[in-house]
C-alpha cells in the first residue's frame, strides 16, 4: 500500500470514528423495540389491565377490538400489556400464553389456526405443516393442544383487517366460539387495526362478539409525539448531540401526517443516520429535513416499484420524453410514445381513454403532475411533468425483469422515434 493510501484510510477511519458518536443505541429507534414506559399511552395501557384482570382472578376476559390510525401505539401498547400480564401471571402460577399473529403475513384460516398449533409445538410434540391439511383438522388439533390443560390463551390478531379482506371473517367466527367447545383451556382474542371501515366487512355476530370491548388509539399531536421523540432519544443518542430544534421538527411534521409516531422516529432516525454518514458531529434541522426527503424518495420508490405493468411502460415514455426534452407534454403525445413501446414488447396497448386515467393515478400517486390547462380557443388539454427523476425511475426498473427490455430504448429526437 503505498503512502497515499495509508493517508486516505486514515482519514476515513478517523471519520468513521468520529460519525460513530451520534449514537449511542441506535436499536431503540427501530419499530420493533419496545420502550420501558409509553407516554401518552397510559389511558390505554389502564383500560387494557382492566379488561384482561379477570385472568389473575381465573375468569376468562373479553375480547377485544383495539383500533385507530397507524402509528398510533396500539401494536406496543398491546404487547407491553401482555407481557406485563405473562410476568404476573408467573407470580400467581397461572398458566398465560400470548401469541401474537400478524395478519399481514398469516392472512389465511389455515395459516392462523396453523400458526397458533405450532406455538406449543415444545410443549405437545404436534406440528401442522403451513399447507396441506383439510382445515377442519387443523381446527380439531388447535382445540386438542389448547386443551392439554387448564390455562389462558390470549390470540393477538394484528392487521385483522388484513385477514378478513384476504380470507373472510370464517377464523374470527371459529376463535371467538371456541370457549363453549373446551373444556379446560380458555381463549379470548384482541383483534388489531387501522382500517377503521374494517368493521363493515364482518358478520354482525362475529363483530358483536369480537368487540365486547373497544380499545381506541387517538392519533397523538404535536406535543404528544415530542414527548415520545424525546424518551427515545435519550437512549439513542449521545448527549448534546441533538440541535434544539430536531425533535421539535421531526415531532410538527409527523403530526402534519395524522400524529404517526412511526413517522416521527423514522425521521429521527434517518437524520441520525445523514448526519453520521456527513461525518457531521451534529444532527440539526437541516439533517431533518433531508430525511424528510429520502424518506419520501424511498416510498415513492416503492410505490412505482408496484404498479402494474401498463402503468410502468405509460410511466417510461414520460421518462423517454423528460430526457428527449419534450415536457411538458400532452396526453396524445405521450400515448404516441407508449404505444410504440407496447409494440416493443408485445403487449396489447390500452385506448387512449384508459391511458388517460391512468396518468390521472400516477398524477394521484404523486410520481408525475398532469395539470389542466385552458388554450383558449383550441380547448383543453393537459401538461404532463414527472415528479420524480428519470435516473431514479430507471433505477428501480433496472431490478423489474418485466419492464427492463425497454431500458435500452430511447427517443430519437425531433421525430420522438423510438431507437
Ligand atoms: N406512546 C409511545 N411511546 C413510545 N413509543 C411509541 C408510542 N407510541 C408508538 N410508539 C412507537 O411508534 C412506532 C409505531 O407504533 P405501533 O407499531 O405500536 O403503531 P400501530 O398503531 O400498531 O401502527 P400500525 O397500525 O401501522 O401497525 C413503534 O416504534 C412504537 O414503539
Amino acid at each position: 500500500m503505498d503512502k497515499g493510501e495509508q493517508l486516505h484510510l486514515d482519514k476515513l477511519f478517523e471519520k468513521l470514528l468520529k460519525a460513530r458518536k451520534i449514537f449511542k443505541n441506535k436499536e431503540v429507534l427501530r419499530h420493533s423495540y419496545t420502550p420501558k414506559d409509553l407516554p401518552h399511552r397510559h389511558e390505554q395501557i389502564e383500560t387494557l389491565a382492566q379488561i384482561l384482570v379477570p385472568v389473575l382472578r381465573g375468569e376468562t376476559p373479553s375480547n377485544i377490538f383495539v383500533y385507530g390510525k397507524t402509528g398510533t401505539g396500539k401494536t406496543v401498547t398491546v404487547k407491553f400489556v401482555t407481557e406485563e400480564l405473562k410476568k404476573i401471571s408467573k407470580k400467581y402460577n397461572i398458566p398465560v400464553d400470548v401469541i401474537y399473529i400478524n395478519c399481514e403475513i398469516t392472512d389465511t384460516h389455515y395459516r392462523v389456526l396453523a400458526n397458533i398449533v405450532n406455538h406449543f409445538k415444545h410443549e405437545t410434540g404436534i406440528e401442522v405443516p403451513l399447507v396441506g391439511w383439510p382445515t377442519d383438522e387443523v381446527y380439531a388439533k388447535l382445540k386438542q393442544v389448547i386443551d392439554m390443560k387448564e390455562r389462558f390463551v390470549i390470540i393477538v390478531l394484528d392487521e385483522i383487517d388484513k385477514l378478513v379482506k384476504k380470507s373472510g371473517d370464517e377464523v374470527l367466527y371459529s376463535l371467538t366460539r371456541i370457549n363453549t367447545e373446551l373444556k379446560r383451556a380458555k381463549v379470548s382474542v384482541i383483534g388489531i387495526s387501522n382500517d377503521l371501515k374494517f368493521k363493515e366487512y364482518l358478520d354482525p355476530r362475529v363483530l358483536s362478539s369480537l368487540s365486547e370491548e373497544e380499545v381506541v388509539f387517538p392519533p397523538y399531536d404535536a406535543n404528544q409525539l415530542r414527548d415520545i421523540l424525546m424518551q427515545r432519544a435519550e437512549e439513542a443518542f449521545y448527549p448534546g448531540v441533538l440541535d434544539e430544534g430536531v425533535i421539535p421538527l421531526c415531532a410538527a411534521l409527523a403530526a402534519r401526517e395524522h400524529g404517526d409516531a412511526r413517522k416521527a422516529l423514522d425521521l429521527l432516525r434517518v437524520a441520525g443516520e445523514i448526519a453520521e454518514r456527513e461525518g457531521a458531529d451534529k444532527v440539526t434541522e437541516s439533517h431533518v429535513w433531508k430525511a424528510q426527503e429520502k424518506i419520501e424518495q424511498d416510498m415513492m420508490e416503492e410505490v412505482i416499484k408496484t404498479l402494474p405493468l401498463q402503468s410502468k411502460v405509460l410511466l417510461y415514455a414520460i421518462v423517454l420524453l423528460d430526457e428527449n426534452g419534450d415536457l411538458p407534454a400532452n396526453t396524445g403525445e405521450v400515448y404516441s410514445v407508449y404505444r410504440d413501446l407496447c409494440e416493443y414488447i408485445d403487449l396489447e396497448p390500452l385506448t387512449q381513454r384508459r391511458i388517460s386515467d391512468l396518468i390521472n393515478e400516477l398524477d394521484m400517486l404523486g410520481i408525475i403532475n398532469a395539470k389542466v390547462v385552458s388554450k383558449g380557443r383550441y380547448g383543453r388539454t393537459k401538461e404532463i411533468r414527472l415528479n420524480v427523476t428519470p435516473y431514479k425511475i430507471r433505477n428501480v426498473f433496472r431490478y423489474d425483469y418485466t419492464i427492463q427490455p425497454l431500458l435500452a430504448i430511447s427517443l430519437k429526437s425531433e421525430q420522438r422515434r423510438l431507437i
